[in-house]
């Protein structure tokens, strides 16, 4: 049989209909929320994802406003355009897409983003109140696989959870927030022996390794919850994931194919994350 398929398309619409709908009352009360993205240089894939967030923020009535940045610009020059959105009213979000041009220090650049406005949630400060457990907010990837699990009614607490790479975007914050759902987490990557015999224990199977294909059926326990968040192009110049899906699927209880998984959700939780910077700009004026 084959394996249940978590459809990101599906699950991330749902979400944005409702953020749609906080959107509708904020603009009621006079606020219409408002994220500015910032592109610095010729990366054609962060154009292309820079383009589908701005299409994304219009669909549901959100203000968008791109900052396009030549790829010569200096650190300086680009920390002073983050100052000058931190100091707008009408911007509640900011992002500075990734990667930035080998010049520019990416750590420097995210920790001058206002934290009130850091709806990556990729800030020194966001990733702290993260590890607190306290509100903040959360980056958008693992984000939303904790949102693809809570609507496909997938109970994490007690589950042993094996993440399968460590970067600061996913694969960290992943384990993290999985652990306050009380799951048992083991971290591995490219650096640990012998994969296959931590990876047969997942209950929970999330790799974000950034190999095409790399998780095979020797990887994977019977019955697991297999969450894909690669993105890579195959032998045929196809998008594929980081899991050998036609080999996964029928041991897996549920998986995420790619395109139309993890992805989606990334793009969702951001706006989440906007409506979510606008209100509590209101709440805060309200206060006042
Ligand atoms: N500032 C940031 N930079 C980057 C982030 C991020 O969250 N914030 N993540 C990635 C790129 N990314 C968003 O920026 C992103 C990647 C993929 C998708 C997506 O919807 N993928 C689709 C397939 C798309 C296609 O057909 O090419 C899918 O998996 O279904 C959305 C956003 C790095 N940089
Ligand atoms: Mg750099």
């Amino acid at each position: 049989m084959s394996s249940a398929i978590i459809n990101g398309k599906e699950i991330g619409q749902e979400i944005r209909n409702s953020v749609a709908e906080r959107v509708a009352r904020l603009k009621e009360q006079g606020l219409t929320p408002g994220l500015a993205v910032v592109l610095v240089g010729d990366n054609q894939a962060s154009a292309t994802y820079v383009r589908n967030k701005q299409k994304s923020c219009e669909a549901i009535g959100m203000y968008s406003e791109l900052i396009k940045l030549a790829e010569e610009t200096t650190q300086e020059e680009l920390l002073a355009q983050i100052e000058l959105l931190n100091n707008r009213e009408d911007i509640h979000g900011i992002l500075v897409q990734l990667p930035l041009p080998k010049h520019i220090d990416e750590d420097t650049v995210i920790a001058t983003i206002d934290v009130e406005k850091d709806v990556d949630g990729f800030s020194p400060v966001s990733v702290g109140k993260m590890m607190l457990g306290q509100e903040t907010f959360l980056p958008c990837t693992p984000f939303g696989v904790m949102k693809l699990l809570e609507y496909s009614g997938i109970d994490i607490s007690g589950k042993h959870a094996v993440i399968v790479g460590r970067s600061h975007i996913v694969g960290k914050p992943m384990g993290q927030l999985l652990l306050q759902k009380d799951a048992t987490v083991t971290y591995t990557h490219s650096r640990t022996p012998d994969l296959p015999s931590f990876t047969k224990q997942a209950d929970l199977l999330i790799v974000a390794i950034g190999r095409a294909k790399f998780i095979t059926k020797e990887h994977v326990k019977e019955g697991a919850v297999v969450i894909d968040v690669g993105m890579n192009r195959d032998e045929n110049n196809k998008l594929c994931g980081d899991v050998n899906y036609s080999e996964v699927d029928g041991i897996a209880s549920h998986i995420t194919p790619v395109p139309g998984g993890v992805g989606p959700m990334t793009i969702t939780m951001l706006l989440f994350n906007t409506v979510q910077a606008a209100e509590n700009k209101l709440a805060s004026k309200v206060k006042q």
